[in-house]
This record gives C-alpha cells, structure tokens and sequence, in this order.
C-alpha cells in the first residue's frame, strides 16, 4: 500500500457514505487519481477500490492537498492525514469542505458545452477524451461566483449547495454507468414534482472487461424553502405525542393531507417516468422469481442479523404468496428507494429527489424496471418508521405503541387514496404484492440499520414483529 492508501484505509470506513461496514477491510486501491488542479492547493479526483470479503467496491474521493501545517482550522474537521506526494510532505483532505476548490466545479459545470444525459460527444479536435468530463443539459445554463456548504444529515453520498441556487451531489459509491438518479431525474427534467437537472461530471470506470463513463456528481436546482418530509412528519408525530390522548386527526399537526398530496405527487412521477423510459409486464414466472429474490435477501438477512428468525414463517409466507399471483404485474422505472427523507416540501407542493435507488445494490439491479407498488411500499414504511423512532429508548414506548399505530395507520391511508387519487394503481387493491414488498423493505432496512444504526435496528424489526402478529 502507497502512503495515501495507508491513510485512506483508516479514513474511509470512518465515513457515513462508505457502505461496508461491518466487514473488515482487505485491500485499498487507489485505481485512478486525475488532478484537476495542480499546485497548492490541489485537487484531485480518486477513484479508490476496497477489497472486502473478495469483493471489490469503488468510492469516490474529491481529495485536496496543501502543504503541511497549512490547512486552515476550519478544514480540520476534513483531514485525511499527512502524506509525501511527489517531494514535499503535503496534509491530503476531503476537498468537499473546502469552498476555494469546490468553486473550480462550477466554473467548469458552467462552462461546459450541452449535451443529453448519457450522450458522449467526441472531444473537441478529435484527440482523446479528457479523463474527467464536465457536462452540462442543452438549454441549462449554470451562473458560477457561488460559495459552496456541505449539507449536513444522514446521507450515503456527499451534496454541497452553491449559494442558494445549486445542489452538486457527488456520488461516493461509484458504479460502472450512468448514475440511475442522473438518469431519471434528466427524463423527468420538465416535471413541476422534481428538482430540475442542470449538469454532471463523469470519468471512466473499468466494469472489468472495458472502460465505461461513469457519473461522478449531479448539479440540480436547490429547493431553497423547501423541508424536508421526514422533518414535516416527525414534527407532526412530536405534536401527537405530546396530546397522546387526541386522536392524530385531532392533534394540531395532523399531516395526512400532506400525505395525500405526497401520495398524487408520487401517482404523477410515476406516470411520467411510464411515459418516457421503457415499460413491461412482468410474467407470472418472473413473478416467482422476484418472490425467490426477497427470499434471498431475507435468508441474507438472518444470517446477519437472527432477530429476524421468528419472523421468517411470516415473510416467507408473504412471498409465497406473490408467487402465486398469476396476473401480469405491469413495471416501469421506479424510484427504487423511497422514503420521507426523499421528499421536499415546497410552497408549491412536493418534490421528489434521489432517483439513484437502494445505495447498495448494483446498478443492473437499481436500473431494472419493478413496480410502482414498489415505491408505494417504501413510503408506507417511512410512516411506520416517523412514528416508531421518537419511541426508541423511551420509558413512555409502551403507553405511546397505540398512537404511534394510529399515526402510521392514517398516513398510509391518506397516501394511499392520493396515489390512487392521482392516477396510480390502488393500493387497496393489490395487497398480496403490496405486502411482499413491504416485508422486503422491512428486511433491507434490518441490514441497513444494523450497519448504520444499530440503535435504530429495533424500528424495522418491531414494525415485522407487528406486521407478524
Ligand atoms: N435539490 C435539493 N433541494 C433541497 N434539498 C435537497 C436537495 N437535494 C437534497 N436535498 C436535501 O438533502 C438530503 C439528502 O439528499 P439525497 O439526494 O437524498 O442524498 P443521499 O443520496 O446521499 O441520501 C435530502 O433529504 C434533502 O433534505
Ligand atoms: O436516503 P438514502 O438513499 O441514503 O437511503 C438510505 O438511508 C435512509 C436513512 O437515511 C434509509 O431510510 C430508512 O430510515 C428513514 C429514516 O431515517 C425512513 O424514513 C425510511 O423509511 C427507512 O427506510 C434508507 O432505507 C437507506 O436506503
């Protein structure tokens, strides 16, 4: 290992966007480092494979460089460490946090040339295409002189906002392709429901047989007096819990017409993204093989995590049961991962972000179409979720259950008739494979808490424990 792999093994696993924790780290890589600024300070792309369990995964690291003892104390928050690098010794950090450099980005998103998502122009003159490429949407045009923040919150990636115009949002898990939340976002470009998409940068990223173009980062409108949903519906909980004995339609906060709304918003991004990417059917046999997939998963599932075992008659249960469905199930491109902390809350009305589905699973998998009810599961769980995590570690828990019961209940009733209300499916009236996928995500957020929260690990399993009873 170099110097700086030495540093960034230490460092990476300590960051909430890296994805493999819980195993221990084999081999750090760093598999390419294309300077973008060189001199002091500098900057550069990296690209950084991590060996774990004979599995390789690849992070993006935008990392800066100054010369020892000269980062600047509000920067040290981003050290990475101290390292030779060509010479003199030089403190390496996360460039993220750093306004002087993240300024350069925009300078270049601005004054690239316009291009579709996914489109790769030649290079101008013909020569080789440059490693890393700044791309902007025909007709978007990008004001540059923005000082740039980290937005702080859970996140899996790293989103810095520029003045109170732009999001830059780079993805840290790096996937062979065009980022799936790219993608979507630019087809959904003329929706009132989504932030719109004004640039990207890419590079490429060798899938192990040739060298593919691959999003590094996403730059889309700021929703500047937007809040977020999960905030909205936590507060809206607090309030209840607060006057435990009014009724949630009773209690001043009740936020089910906002989940109706949210559940018509979602009807129309999903007819949208039927409209303009591709649509099918899936067959009574792929049924049975989707069912076999959550199998899958929950049998991964237990075996991390063997809280799980008394539920597993239950959810295997459930999927038996979509695999007997035998009417076609109609699917398209979905947002794949969807919960409160997805959507905004705007004067207008709401809008959907991060197409980019679950952080963890492969692209091939997050870019396959599913389900709408997919989604509509998702969100159904967020609401369990808003109304069950102000519980965790409370000695009032147990007086709470029913209210937070109530809660969820009306919000997922609300969402539910917004989604049929405008225009999606009802829900109402495909319970089988509403259930599948709710049990799915239940299963897949016992994973995801046992390796991000393990505090909040108790959420997902107490709402299979009720979903069970
Ligand atoms: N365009 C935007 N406008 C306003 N807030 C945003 C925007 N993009 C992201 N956010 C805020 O940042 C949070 C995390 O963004 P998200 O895209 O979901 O990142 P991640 O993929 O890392 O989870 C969102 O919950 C939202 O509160
Ligand atoms: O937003 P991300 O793409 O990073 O999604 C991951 O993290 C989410 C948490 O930040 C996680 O969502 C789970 O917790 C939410 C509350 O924090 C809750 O509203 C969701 O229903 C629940 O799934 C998401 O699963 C994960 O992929």
């Amino acid at each position: 290992m170099t110097q700086l792999e030495e540093l960034l093994s230490d460092w990476i696993p300590r960051q909430r966007w890296f994805a493999g924790k819980g195993k221990p780290i084999e081999t750090v890589t760093v598999r390419t480092e294309h300077p973008l600024v060189s001199g002091d300070p500098g900057l550069s792309v990296l690209v950084v494979e991590i060996g774990q369990r004979g599995s390789v995964s690849r992070y993006q690291v935008l990392l800066g460089l100054r010369p020892a003892g000269t980062l600047r104390e509000e920067l040290a928050h981003a050290a990475i460490g101290v390292c030779r690098l060509g010479g003199a010794p030089r403190t390496v950090y996360d460039a993220s946090h750093d306004p002087e450099l993240t300024s350069l980005l925009l300078d270049r998103l601005s004054a690239a040339d316009g291009c579709g998502a996914g489109a790769h122009p030649p290079a101008e003159g013909g020569g080789p295409r440059p490693p890393v490429r700044f791309r902007r949407l025909p007709e978007a045009a990008v004001s540059t002189g923005h000082r740039s923040l980290v937005l702080k919150g859970e996140q899996s990636n790293t989103s810095l906002v520029y003045g109170e115009d732009y999001v830059l949002k780079s993805f840290r898990r790096l996937w062979p392709g065009l980022n799936p939340d790219l993608e979507l976002t630019a087809a959904l470009a003329e929706s009132p429901y989504v932030a719109r998409p004004y640039a990207w940068i890419e590079t490429d990223v060798s899938d192990g047989e040739r060298s593919v173009p691959t999003t590094l980062a996403m730059l889309q409108e700021y929703m500047r007096s937007a809040t977020d949903g999960w905030v909205l519906a936590a507060t809206s909980v607090r309030d209840l819990y607060a006057n435990p004995g009014l009724s949630p339609a009773d209690a001043g906060g009740d936020f089910a017409g906002e989940a109706e709304r949210l559940g018509a918003a979602t009807a129309a991004v999903h007819r949208a993204l039927a409209r303009e990417l591709p649509t099918d059917v899936l067959s009574p046999g792929a049924l049975r093989e989707l069912a076999g997939s959550m199998l899958g998963r929950l049998r991964r599932a237990t075996a991390e995590v063997p809280e799980l075992q008394p539920y597993g008659g239950v959810l295997r249960g459930a999927y038996e049961a979509l695999a007997r469905v035998d009417e076609p199930l109609p699917i398209q491109r979905v947002h794949g991962d969807y919960h409160l902390g997805q959507v905004v809350r705007t004067d207008a009305g709401w809008v959907l972000l991060d197409f980019e589905g679950e952080p963890a699973a492969p692209v091939e998998e997050r870019r396959r179409p599913s389900s709408p009810l997919r989604d509509v599961a998702g969100m159904l769980r967020s609401f369990d979720y808003a109304a069950r995590y102000q519980l965790v570690g409370s000695s009032s828990a147990p007086e709470l259950a029913p209210t937070a019961r109530a809660w969820a209940q009306r919000n997922r009733d609300a969402f539910s008739a917004g989604y049929a209300f405008g225009g999606g499916v009802d829900p109402e009236k495909h319970q089988t494979v509403l259930r599948a996928f709710e049990y799915d995500k239940a299963v897949y957020e016992v994973l995801y808490e046992a390796h991000n929260r393990p505090s909040w690990l108790r959420i997902p399993l107490d709402s299979i424990a009720a979903l069970a009873a």
